[in-house]
């Protein structure tokens, strides 16, 4: 829509002077018309709460059923559908069966009309502004780094011999082995530029790389090892570090929770796996829910902050959304409220 056309109303409730959109935005990943709605939901909201100024896009699969899509809009979110991308054929055991599908989140490199994104899985919970990453420089991939000691590492060698990332000093890489493997990151979030070179070599790359058991996570790695750059954990808490690496966390200043562990699932938790009874996951399953079933951070309750000097609004209106995605609509981003 060109810019002489965007109605009135738009202009005059939206902004009294040029502005240039932020061309920054969250992106997550759905499929399927199962319960990962609700994670989804949740982050939208706990983004809402935490008063980032930048819209979150949900990349859908086509399995991804109209009311799930409906619930999404209807709390803020830019919904783009996308097409699956498959490994090539394998017999690979993927640590979860399910992960095949998670290779589709490389679509998020062709979402060109953003500069800038951080991805987050649809399991994972914002309870602090991280709107200052978007400031890091550009020209590398910022990532939380894993941790190998989880049984879903049973096949590796690092597991084998009790080596892990997160403490390196423990148990020894034997040398005869050669170099330790390089810094791995957990792709549950990540700080990265939409490029559409980037995009169509990773898909070629794919298209001639065997897959293997952590699925796109191991092929991000691969791809993007030498522009990595470790950010702290507080900004991607994988909860297996809490009974794992307790030294290396503090939990009162951990800004993002990924619930990835086995049983944590906040809108599946039971606490009957191992390590869901223990009250530092009782206290951050509750965090979620509470955030989840606060109507005041529902999108159709958020009072429109005015603009002059204020925090741009939240979760920008989705039509302006849909406007900035075409280009037709900028505005300059307040300081972030964090
Ligand atoms: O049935 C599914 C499985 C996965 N996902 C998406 O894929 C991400 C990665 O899967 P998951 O978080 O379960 O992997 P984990 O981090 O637990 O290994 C999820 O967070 C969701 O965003 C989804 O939408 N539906
Ligand atoms: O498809 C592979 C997935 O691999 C990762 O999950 C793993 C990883 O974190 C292991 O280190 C844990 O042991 C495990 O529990 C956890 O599920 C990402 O979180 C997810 O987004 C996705 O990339
Ligand atoms: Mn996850």
């Amino acid at each position: 829509m060109a810019p002489e056309l965007v109605p009135t109303a738009v202009k005059s409730c939206v902004f009294s002077k040029p502005v240039t959109l932020p061309r920054r935005a969250y992106v997550t990943f759905l499929a399927g018309n199962g319960d990962y709605v609700k994670g989804v939901v949740g982050l939208a909201k706990g983004l809402r709460k935490a008063k980032s100024a930048y819209p979150l896009v949900v990349a859908v699969l086509p399995d991804v059923p109209e009311e799930h899509r409906e619930i999404l809009r209807s709390q803020g979110c830019i919904v783009r559908e996308i097409e699956p991308v498959y490994p090539p054929e394998n017999q690979t055991q993927f640590a979860m069966a399910y992960y095949v599908i998670n290779y589709s989140k490389l679509r998020i490199w062709e979402f060109v009309e953003y500069h800038k994104m951080i991805y987050l899985d649809g399991d994972i919970q914002v309870y602090d502004n991280i709107d200052h990453l978007f400031d890091l420089p550009d020209a590398h991939l910022y990532a939380v780094m894993d941790c190998f000691c989880e049984k879903t590492w049973s096949h590796t060698p690092q597991f084998k011999i009790g080596y892990c990332q997160q403490c390196p000093n423990k148990v020894q890489w034997p040398a005869e082995w050669g170099q330790p493997p390089s810094l791995y990151f957990n792709a549950g979030m990540f700080v990265y530029e939409p490029r559409l070179d980037t995009y169509q070599d990773l898909l070629k790359t794919l298209r001639v790389t065997p897959p293997t058991p952590f699925a796109e996570q191991d092929f991000l790695n691969m791809y993007f090892k030498d522009i990595y750059k470790p950010i702290p954990l507080v900004y991607n808490l994988v909860l297996a570090m809490l009974w794992r690496h307790p030294e290396n966390v503090e939990l009162d200043k951990v800004k993002v929770v990924h619930y990835c562990a086995a049983g944590s699932k906040p809108w599946r938790y039971t606490g009957k796996e191992e390590n869901m009874q223990r009250e530092d996951i009782k206290m951050l399953v509750k965090k979620w829910w509470d955030v989840y079933n606060d109507e005041s951070l529902d999108y159709k309750n958020q009072t429109r902050s005015g603009i002059e000097g204020d925090a741009v609004p939240l979760n920008v209106d989705p039509f302006i959304a849909a406007l900035s995605e075409a280009g037709q609509v900028e505005y300059l981003t307040a300081p972030s409220a964090a």
